[in-house]
C-alpha cells in the first residue's frame, strides 16, 4: 500500500454513506476527513475522523487530496471548484453537471491551472473501460438504455409522461440524446453522461428510459459499434436500501477509484 489519501466526501446519503461503510469495514487506508453536507443541521453517520462542513471555501482547511461527490447535481460546481483550486483531484458521481458544457471546461482549465483531475468512475455501469478504449478509434453507434422499477422513477418528470402506478408492462418513456436525459432526469441518468463522454459524446449518444413495473434491479444496457468491432453490455445493479434511485455499483466503483490511488496493484 502506498501512502495514504486523505478524503472529503461531499454527500453522505445512500452513496457516500455506504462507500464510507465499505472503506471501513476493509480496513482501506485512507482517512475520510471531512464530509460536506447542505444542512449540518440534519447529518447522520458522519465518520468519526471527520469534521463536517456546510461551506465548500471550508475544505482547504481540511487538507483532503481527494473529494469525492456523491450529493446531487447543484452541489458539483461549488464542492468541484473549491477542490479544484486546493490541488485536490474531484472525483464526480452527479455527472449530469456536465450537460452543461460550460461548466465542465471551466471545471477542466480549473483542474490544469491547480494540477489537479476530474474523475469520472463508471457510476452505476460495467463496460466503460472497453467502451472508452473503443473511442480510440472512429465509433458509429452507442445506445444506452436504462431500465428502473416504476417506483425509481417517481418525483421525477417520468410521472408527467406515464401513469406509473398503473403500468403493466415495460414502457419507454423517453428516447432521445444523452445530454437531454441527463439534464431531464438528474438524479436517474447521470449514467448517460457517462456513456456518452466514454465515447460518442452527449449529443451522438442514444439513450432511452424504461420504467418496468416487474423489475427489481436497475439495469443498463450498452450497446456500441465501431472501428474496434461490436460490444453489448448488461449490468443488473441491486438498488441502494437507502435511495431506491441509486445502484449499490456507483458505491462500489467510488470505493474502486479510491482503492485503486492507495494500492500497488491497480485494476
Ligand atoms: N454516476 C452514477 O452512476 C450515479 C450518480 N448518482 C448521483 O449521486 C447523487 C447522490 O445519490 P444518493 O447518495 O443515492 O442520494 P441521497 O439523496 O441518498 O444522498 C445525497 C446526500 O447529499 C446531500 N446533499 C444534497 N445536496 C448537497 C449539496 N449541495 N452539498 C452537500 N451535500 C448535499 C444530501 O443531504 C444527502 O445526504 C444523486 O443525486 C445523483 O446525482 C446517483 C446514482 C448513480
Ligand atoms: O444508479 C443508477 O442505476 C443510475 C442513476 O441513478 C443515475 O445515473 O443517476
Amino acid at each position: 500500500m502506498s501512502a495514504s489519501e486523505r478524503i472529503a466526501l461531499v454527500g453522505a446519503g445512500a452513496i457516500g454513506g455506504q462507500v464510507a461503510r465499505l472503506l471501513r469495514e476493509r480496513g482501506t487506508p485512507v482517512e475520510i476527513v471531512a464530509v460536506g453536507v447542505s444542512d449540518a443541521t440534519r447529518t447522520r453517520s458522519v465518520p468519526a475522523s471527520a469534521v463536517v462542513i456546510d461551506d465548500p471555501a471550508a475544505l482547504a482547511a481540511t487538507g483532503a487530496t481527494l473529494v469525492v461527490e456523491a450529493a446531487g447535481r447543484a452541489s458539483v460546481e461549488p464542492w468541484g471548484t473549491a477542490a479544484l483550486e486546493m490541488g485536490a483531484d474531484f472525483a464526480v458521481s452527479s455527472t449530469s453537471a456536465f450537460v452543461d458544457d460550460a461548466l465542465l471546461a471551466r471545471m477542466l482549465a480549473l483542474a490544469d491551472t491547480h494540477d489537479a483531475r476530474i474523475l469520472i468512475p463508471p457510476g452505476a455501469l460495467g463496460g466503460i473501460d472497453a467502451l472508452s478504449a473503443a473511442a480510440r478509434m472512429a465509433m458509429t453507434q452507442v445506445t444506452h438504455i436504462v431500465t428502473k422499477p416504476a417506483a425509481a422513477w417517481a418525483s421525477t418528470e417520468a410521472e408527467a409522461l406515464c401513469d406509473l402506478h398503473s403500468l403493466t408492462a415495460p414502457f419507454t418513456f423517453f428516447q432521445g440524446s444523452a445530454r437531454d436525459a441527463a439534464d431531464r432526469f438528474p438524479k436517474n441518468a447521470n449514467v448517460a453522461v457517462i456513456s456518452s463522454l466514454a465515447a460518442m459524446g452527449l449529443d451522438r449518444t442514444r439513450i432511452a428510459l424504461v420504467a418496468d413495473p416487474g423489475a427489481q434491479h436497475n439495469t443498463h444496457k450498452i450497446v456500441a459499434e465501431g472501428d474496434f468491432g461490436r460490444m453489448a453490455v448488461e449490468i443488473e445493479n441491486h438498488p441502494l436500501p437507502d435511495n431506491p434511485k441509486s445502484s449499490a455499483m456507483t458505491a462500489l466503483n467510488l470505493v474502486r477509484l479510491i482503492e485503486n490511488r492507495v494500492q500497488r496493484l491497480v485494476i
